[in-house]
């Protein structure tokens, strides 16, 4: 069996907790990456944007407040995330839809852009996700991928490493009251690709202009790129 049946529970578990857990864990920085991810999807015009693992919403809903005339998918295959994402932001216009990133049920060439919020540490193979999402893109439309990213063994790379080790799952402990969840999060962040790996991965996948740029002293990256 794969992660995706243990990744759909730990995210329905967790998710009335799960965005005080993002704002503390990340010291309020989180919001500062996904304006960023925002700004490189680019206005979809009157056409589609997929938010893909759209989780309590917020990457969907900013893209609605920054180009109001697209069209918004948000998509998650955690129904309790999505029933947060809808009581969040009941007064924007996102449809909401439950769908799993390794089979999307959309047509090919359907959006000008498709985001995704640290999807790809959960899913069983990368690949197969990217090529998914290169399916359902327009030709010319954009990728935008926001994740953790293990950090680099530099002078700075001990206290990072001590945060990971035990600081998130301690205040995953005391806000989520969910240790395990946190410290998945950290094995599944030291053991997921380095930038340049998955820069290419998204290259296999047929993206082409793929580039990336690190934040939170090297701990998270974005990947953007175009069909
Ligand atoms: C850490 S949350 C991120 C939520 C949001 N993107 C954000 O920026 O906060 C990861 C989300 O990915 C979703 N997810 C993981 N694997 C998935 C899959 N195969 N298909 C759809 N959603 C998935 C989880 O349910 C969860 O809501």
């Amino acid at each position: 069996m794969g992660k995706g049946p243990g990744v759909q529970k730990m995210f329905d578990d967790i998710a009335p907790n799960y965005d005080l857990m993002n704002r503390v864990m990340t010291m309020g920085q989180d919001q500062r990456w996904r304006r960023f991810v925002v700004k490189k999807a680019g206005d979809p015009g009157s056409g589609m944007a997929l938010d893909l693992a759209t989780g309590t919403g917020d990457i969907v809903a900013l893209m609605e407040r920054q180009y109001p005339g697209g069209q918004y998918v948000g998509a998650d295959f955690s129904l309790n995330m999505l029933r947060e994402a809808k009581k969040r932001f009941s007064g924007q216009a996102i449809d909401w839809q439950a769908s799993d990133a390794n089979n999307l049920p959309y047509g090919d060439n359907s959006f000008e852009s498709v985001t995704f919020g640290y999807l790809l540490r959960n899913v069983d193979d990368s690949l197969v996700v990217l090529k998914e999402i290169y399916r359902v893109l327009k030709p010319g439309g954009r990728v935008v991928c926001l994740d953790t990213t293990p950090p680099e063994k530099n002078i700075l790379y001990p206290f990072i490493r001590f945060y990971f080790r035990f600081g998130i799952p301690l205040l995953g402990r005391f806000i989520a009251s969910d240790e395990a969840a946190y410290s998945y999060l950290t094995g599944s962040t030291m053991g997921f690709h380095k930038a340049e790996e998955l820069a290419d991965i998204f290259r296999t996948a047929g993206f082409r202009g793929v580039d990336y740029k690190k934040f939170m002293m090297g701990t998270i990256g974005i990947h953007w790129g175009k069909k």
